[in-house]
Parts: C-alpha cells; sequence; structure tokens
C-alpha cells in the first residue's frame, strides 16, 4: 500500500508489475518444472501459458480501461459480475493465497540457506521453521510500527533479482547443448512422467504461480497517473517476465537432463549455475534470491493486510478487518494474516511439505479470482455498454475474454482435483467472514444460486477434510 500522494507513471507500474512477478518462482523454476515435464511437454506448456496468460493480462487491461470505478482489486471484479458471495470469496481466495504464497517463500528463503547451512535443509526442518517463525514476526513488528513499501528498498530488491538473472540467462546460453535437451525430448524414458498431456497438466500451476502479480498495477490502479498505462505497464510487464521465465526454463533443460533437474534442491537455479561455474554461481543466486524474497515477504505482507482492508471498508469482509492502530497500519488484519502463516508453518514441518507443494496450494487458490476477472470481462464486452461507438473493439475484447475464461477453466482442471478438494476446504471457512460482514448490513447472508454454491464448496471441502483424515489426501 504505497499511500504516498504522488502518482504512477508508465515505467514506474512496469516496475510495479515486474516487481510483484518475480519474487521467488522463477529461482525455482528448472526444478519446479522438470519434476512433471520433459522439454517437449516445457514448450507445449509454455505456448499454451503464453497465450492463456496474455489474453489474462489483456482482461487486465480492459476491465482497468473499461471499469476504473472497481479500484480496489480484482474481488471488486467478481462482486460487480456475479454477486457479493462471488465477490467476497475472489477477496477471501486472493488473500489467502497471498499469505500461503508468504510461507512458501519463507520455506524457499531456508531453503536456500539450507544450501550452505544443512541444518535448513530443505527449509521445512524444525530448526528452519523456528526461524521462519521469528523472521515472520521480525516483520509483522516492522509493518505495526508502520513500514511502507519504499522506493530505496525497490532498487536494492530489482538490482538483487535482476543481475544474476540476466547473468544466468548469458552463461547458460554459452554452456546450452542442443544434445542434452534434446535427448528423452518426450520425457517417454522416464515412466513416472506419463503422457505428454499429464506432463504438461502436471506443469502448469507452476507457470501460474511464477506470473502471480501480474494483477499488480490494477490492485494500485488508483495510484496510476494515466489510466491507460496501467494496462500498458501489465502488458510489457507481461511479455518481459515471459522472455526471461522461458529462456531461465529452456535454457536450464540444455545444461541438465530431466531426471537430475528434478532432483535438485530449490532454488534450482543455483545447481545449475554450480554445474557450469562452480561454488560462486550457487552463491551468486542464492543472495540475489535471498534479497528478493526478503523484498516480497514485505510487499505482500504489505498486500495481505491492504487486501482484507479494502474489504472491509467496502463491507466485503467483517468491520473489525477495518481497525486501524496509531500508525494507520490495519492492525487486525495484519495480526490475521501472520497468524494464519504461523500456523501454516507449523502445518508444514508436520506435513513434510515442500517449497513446491505450497506453492501449488497458493496457485490453485488464487484460480478463482482469476476466473472471475475473465468471466467479468466476458460480461462487461458481451453487455458493451461502454462500447457504444465502437464494435470492432467490442468483437476483439469478447475474443479475447473467452480465450482467457476458457484458459481459466483449463487451469482448474490441469490443476487437478487434489488440489481443487484442498481449495475448497480453505475456501469454506470464509463464509463465517462472509455471513458476519452481511449481518453487520443487516442483509440475508446467501441469495438462493449462492446457497447452491456454497452447499457445492462445503462438500468439497468435507472430502477433502476426510482425506487428510483417512491420508488420501496430503498437502
Ligand atoms: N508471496 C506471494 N504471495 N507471492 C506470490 C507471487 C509469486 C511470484 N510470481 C513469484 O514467482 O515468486
Amino acid at each position: 500500500m504505497p499511500q504516498s500522494a504522488q502518482k504512477l507513471r508508465l515505467g514506474a507500474l512496469v516496475a510495479l508489475v515486474v516487481g510483484s512477478m518475480i519474487g521467488g518462482g522463477i529461482f525455482s523454476l528448472p526444478q519446479n518444472m522438470a519434476a512433471s515435464a520433459g522439454a517437449g511437454a516445457v514448450l507445449i506448456g509454455w505456448a499454451i501459458t503464453g497465450i492463456g496468460m496474455l489474453t489474462l493480462a489483456l482482461v487486465f487491461q480492459t476491465l482497468a480501461n473499461r471499469k476504473p470505478e472497481l479500484d480496489t482489486g480484482v474481488y471488486a471484479y467478481a462482486k460487480a459480475g456475479f454477486g457479493d458471495y462471488m465477490g467476497f470469496s475472489s477477496a477471501w481466495g486472493y488473500w489467502i493465497s497471498a499469505w500461503i504464497g508468504n510461507v512458501s517463500y519463507l520455506v524457499l528463503l531456508f531453503s536456500t540457506l539450507g544450501l550452505f547451512f544443512p541444518a535448513f535443509g530443505e527449509g521445512n526442518t524444525a530448526l528452519a521453521i523456528v526461524c521462519a517463525s521469528l523472521l515472520l514476526w521480525g516483520i509483522h513488528f516492522v509493518v505495526l510500527s508502520g513500514i511502507r513499501e519504499a522506493a530505496f528498498l525497490n532498487l536494492v530488491t530489482t538490482i538483487a533479482k535482476v543481475v544474476p538473472l540476466v547473468l544466468f540467462i548469458v552463461i547458460a546460453a554459452l554452456a546450452f547443448k542442443i544434445e542434452v535437451f534434446t535427448a528423452d525430448f518426450w520425457g517417454t524414458g522416464n515412466l513416472e512422467l506419463g503422457s505428454v498431456l499429464n506432463q504438461v497438466r502436471g506443469m502448469m500451476l507452476v507457470t501460474v504461480w511464477v506470473f502471480i502479480g501480474i494483477e499488480g498495477a490494477n490492485i494500485y490502479s488508483a495510484r496510476a497517473e494515466r489510466r491507460r498505462d496501467i494496462g500498458k505497464a501489465t502488458v510489457i510487464g507481461f511479455y518481459s517476465v515471459l522472455l526471461l521465465l522461458v529462456l531461465v526454463n529452456v535454457l536450464s533443460m540444455g545444461i541438465l537432463s530431466q531426471p537430475e533437474l528434478a532432483a535438485l534442491k530449490n532454488p534450482s537455479m543455483a545447481g545449475v549455475l554450480e554445474h557450469v561455474v562452480g561454488r560462486w554461481g550457487a552463491l551468486l543466486i542464492s543472495v540475489g534470491l535471498v534479497i528478493s524474497l526478503l523484498g516480497g515477504l514485505l510487499a505482500w505482507t504489505l498486500l495481505c493486510a491492504e487486501i482484507l482492508f479494502a474489504g472491509a471498508r467496502d463491507h466485503t469482509m467483517p468491520a473489525f478487518l477495518r481497525k486501524e492502530n496509531a500508525r494507520q497500519v490495519p492492525s487486525n488484519a495484519l495480526w490475521l494474516s501472520n497468524g494464519l502463516i504461523q500456523l501454516m508453518l507449523v502445518i508444514t514441518l508436520f506435513n513434510d511439505a515442500t517449497y513446491l507443494n505450497l506453492l501449488y496450494l497458493a496457485t490453485s487458490m488464487i484460480l478463482v479470482p482469476y476466473f472471475w476477472s475473465a468471466a467479468y470481462a466476458v460480461l462487461v464486452s458481451w453487455r458493451g455498454e461502454t462500447y457504444e461507438q465502437q464494435p470492432g473493439e467490442r468483437r476483439r475484447d469478447l475474443l479475447i475474454a473467452l480465450i482467457a475464461l476458457l484458459y481459466a477453466a483449463w487451469l482448474l482442471y490441469a490443476g487437478g482435483i487434489q488440489y481443487l478438494l484442498l481449495s475448497a476446504l480453505l475456501y469454506a471457512p470464509g463464509a463465517l467472514f462472509f455471513a458476519k460482514a452481511k449481518r453487520e448490513l443487516g442483509e440475508p447472508v446467501f441469495t438462493l444460486p449462492e446457497k447452491l454454491i456454497f452447499a457445492a464448496v462445503l462438500i468439497g471441502a468435507l472430502i477433502a477434510a476426510y482425506g487428510l483424515y483417512d491420508g488420501f489426501l496430503t498437502l
């Protein structure tokens, strides 16, 4: 929640979008992708992601231009298009995704330190969780005392993440061997991977994870100097980040084989670079990543609180989340978010959940807000209220929104039933908050269609709870 009065220009908005997309994901991409896909499937997967994410970026652009009054974040689209419960659920899902994402950042941070201090292991050992908790509460009290994101901090984290990325790409391009890349191109040599369709499905959640943050400019749209720049920044940010991601991923597959990549510890970019240049490569990536993650933790902590706070202000969320402390920090929202991060860290310890498991969960939670954003863009261009003079543009926007919607639906399918059920388990308790907010307004909680939807979520949640108890589901 950058709160200075200064308005953001195009350059600053691009930096905001790119900065919110590049956090931890790219640094672990080589292993995360190889865990489920060979080179051929990776190329197909990136093609699907390229088209799908571009249409989603364009959806955010259209909505920023056509619906300027909806500037409180992604959930406002769902609420305007599909009613209060869908709006609430989008805010709830986005918020959960944001704080589970932070849990994954903490695990990745200590996994990175684990490359040098084995006691931290993969970031989920007892020692790692204790230290992660200390860091969590350190950040908590710093934010409570009123710190905001500062331009200087952003500059430092941006340099820290971009320098190692560019260096990696240059060195990896020189070390790239086409024989390595094409050996077992379709992953048939590794029976665990399954069919090509299976491989593509398996890598989909990772590709979404690395793009989370693409909606960043929309969330801060009230602060843009020119409204048109929001959409431009989103699309420019999309292309730059896509290029970096594909290069890091594809070049790695010409350095180590799929099974070798899949066996790397995260952050796997460190392992790949170490293989080429020796130990300093791992050190360089690790230093960049640790700084990037610290910046990311701060940014997403502020955002977690901001989502609940903004929701409480327009009565989507219960009123107690509106409470601010003397320093104008939404303190209840902050305590709730970080309290749940702490709980999740403990669950991570007892479930041996890894960074990869956590990012799958964080990503499946964000699919609902993305889905409703695309659906709302379909609705806006279908109804055509703001398109009176531009039938051609309306047809184009409708087509793009439909593709984005299809992509979002494919993601729900590709993510798989396990994560759908786990998401239902996390969505269901939201109803308590929703009901509280509704009661504060003196309104009935659910409309009839919403009752049916909630019933479906509840059934999913019960199956998931039983599955976790029985052991047929894990994190
Ligand atoms: N802490 C979070 N919620 N992070 C979500 C953003 C993930 C970001 N795209 C990354 O690759 O790291």
